[in-house]
Order: structure tokens, then sequence, then C-alpha cells
């Protein structure tokens, strides 16, 4: 449903991406996992259109995203980053409804059709005692989820959610997890997430992206990809790995940075 032929990306004469290709499938949870500035990001927004590639392609439904009306395209794709910067005394439900934006004619004012879905997306994500509540009141967990219910109100195809649990404490990061997996299965959006926390990809997705320095290293189910060599050589760390009982994915272990082994030996 989304795809990226031959892919290169960068900022003025830094390449970051180069011939990276790509297909995400529809219905599919996907997440990308790397180390810091290896370009998962950058992928994200090349993927939303936000970056324009430097040669190579990236298509919509099997249509080429850079000739697509931007407001096409913000009707099925939604990218939330990591700095959400939305005032703070707008109201979850004020909030919310920027998510409309996309489906409404310049000037047209809020229809009840628009009011039914600013209810639903802020009842679906469990803030509906905070509707009336400026963002800047809520905690962090709750303020993420009223940006997630903003794209749900956008009712996109596919949602781009980079680095989702940031600031979050483990339980609101878990919460944001089994929010993802429930979007996914109830209302059937593709999501393709960048995460950090390697356990977390691995439980809550059907599928990893592992990169390194702008390349894909690997791609697959959790099981498929997930081993001791290829944490080893893309985070640069020893670890174990055993299978999680609950959700029978890989789990993995850190032990020790390979450089930590070299300045002892
Ligand atoms: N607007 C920009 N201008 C110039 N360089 C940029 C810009 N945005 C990102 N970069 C550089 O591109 C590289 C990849 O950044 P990107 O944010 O895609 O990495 P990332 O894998 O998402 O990293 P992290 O895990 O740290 O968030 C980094 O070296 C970064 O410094």
């Amino acid at each position: 449903m989304i795809s990226a032929s031959n892919l290169k990306v960068g900022y003025e004469d830094k390449v970051i991406i180069e011939n990276l290709n790509l297909e995400i499938n529809k219905g599919e949870v996907v997440s990308i996992i790397g180390p810091n500035g290896c370009g998962k990001s950058t992928l994200l927004k090349s993927l939303s259109r936000m970056i324009k590639p430097l040669s190579g392609e990236v298509f919509l439904e099997g249509k080429r995203i850079k000739d697509l009306k931007g407001k096409l395209i913000a009707q099925k794709v939604c990218l939330l980053s990591q700095h959400n910067n939305a005032p703070m005394d707008l109201t979850v439900e004020e909030l919310v409804y920027f998510g409309r934006i996309p489906h409404k004619k310049w000037f047209e004012t809020k229809t009840n059709n628009d009011k039914e879905i600013v209810d639903w997306a802020i009842e679906n994500t469990g803030l509906s005692k905070y509707k009336n509540t400026p963002i800047g009141a809520l905690s962090g967990g709750e303020r993420q989820r009223a940006y997630i219910a903003q794209a749900l109100c956008q009712k996109p195809d596919i949602l781009l959610l980079d680095e989702p649990t940031t600031y979050l404490d483990i339980s609101y990061q878990l919460e944001l997890m089994e929010l993802v997996r429930e979007i996914n299965e109830k209302f059937k959006i593709t999501i393709v997430m960048v995460l950090h926390e390697l356990n977390q990809a691995s439980k809550y997705s059907d599928r990893l992206i592992i990169m390194k320095d702008g390349q894909i290293i690997s791609d697959g189910r959790p099981n498929d990809v997930v081993n001791k060599d290829v944490i080893k050589k893309v985070y640069k760390i020893e670890c174990d790995i055993d299978n999680d009982p609950q959700s029978n994915k890989p789990r993995i272990h850190p032990i020790k940075t390979i450089k930590a082994q070299r300045l002892v030996s």
C-alpha cells in the first residue's frame, strides 16, 4: 500500500538514506528500529512526503506520491512526530478536531458528522472525561493519547508514529502499544512506527525493519530477524535472547557494549 523504490534522501549535501527499497502491506503493524541517527525519522518523513527524496520514488497505493494532491495524502497518511507542539490551551476536543481538516473544504464549518467522529475518536482513546480539558493540563501519556485521537479522527489508512512512547513511563508505554494494536485490529489502520524499545517493537509488531547507516539491514517477522548477530552488528552490544511466552516473540536481554569489552581486554 505504501512503498519506496531506490530511495535516496538527504539534507543539503548530506546523504542519509541510499538505495532503500521497502513495501508496507495493508493491515501490518511494522516497527522500524535502529541506532540514533541511522535515518528512521527521515524515512518516515519521506513516506509521508514531508521530505522530498533526492532520487527514487515513494508510491502510495501504486501511485507516485509526488504526483498526488497534498489533501489526498493527508486523508490517507498521518504522521505523528516526536515533537508535537500544538498550543497547550487547546482543549482535547479542539485538538482532535484538527484531524478532520484534510476532509473539509475551505471555510467549511464543523458538521454533526465531524462532531460524531471527534467524540468517537475521544472515546476510543479513553479520553472522554478530558474532552474539555486543555492539553497542557494532561499528563504526558494522556496528551499522547490525545494526539492519537487526532490521528484517528483523520481516519487515515496509514498511521506513521515517530517514537510515540518517548517520555512515557512504562505503564503509559504499554497502554500506548496496546492502543496501537487495538487501532490496527479494530479500524484496520496500517501502522508504521519508530521505536527504541526493542522488546516492545518485537512484542507488538508483525514485522521489524532494522536499519543501520541509512540502510535496511534486516526486514521480516520478529522471530525471523532478531538474533544476537544482528543486534551486535546494529547496536554494538552483546545480548541474550529468549522467547517471551506471552507473545511467543523474541525477548532481548542486553549484556554489555562491545566497546566496554574492548576497554577491559
Ligand atoms: N533537518 C535536518 N537537517 C540536516 N540534517 C538532519 C536533519 N534532520 C536529521 N538530520 C540528520 O540526519 C541523520 C538521520 O536523522 P534521523 O532523525 O532520521 O535519525 P533517527 O534514526 O530517527 O535518529 P534518532 O533515533 O536519534 O531519533 C542524523 O545524522 C541527523 O543529524
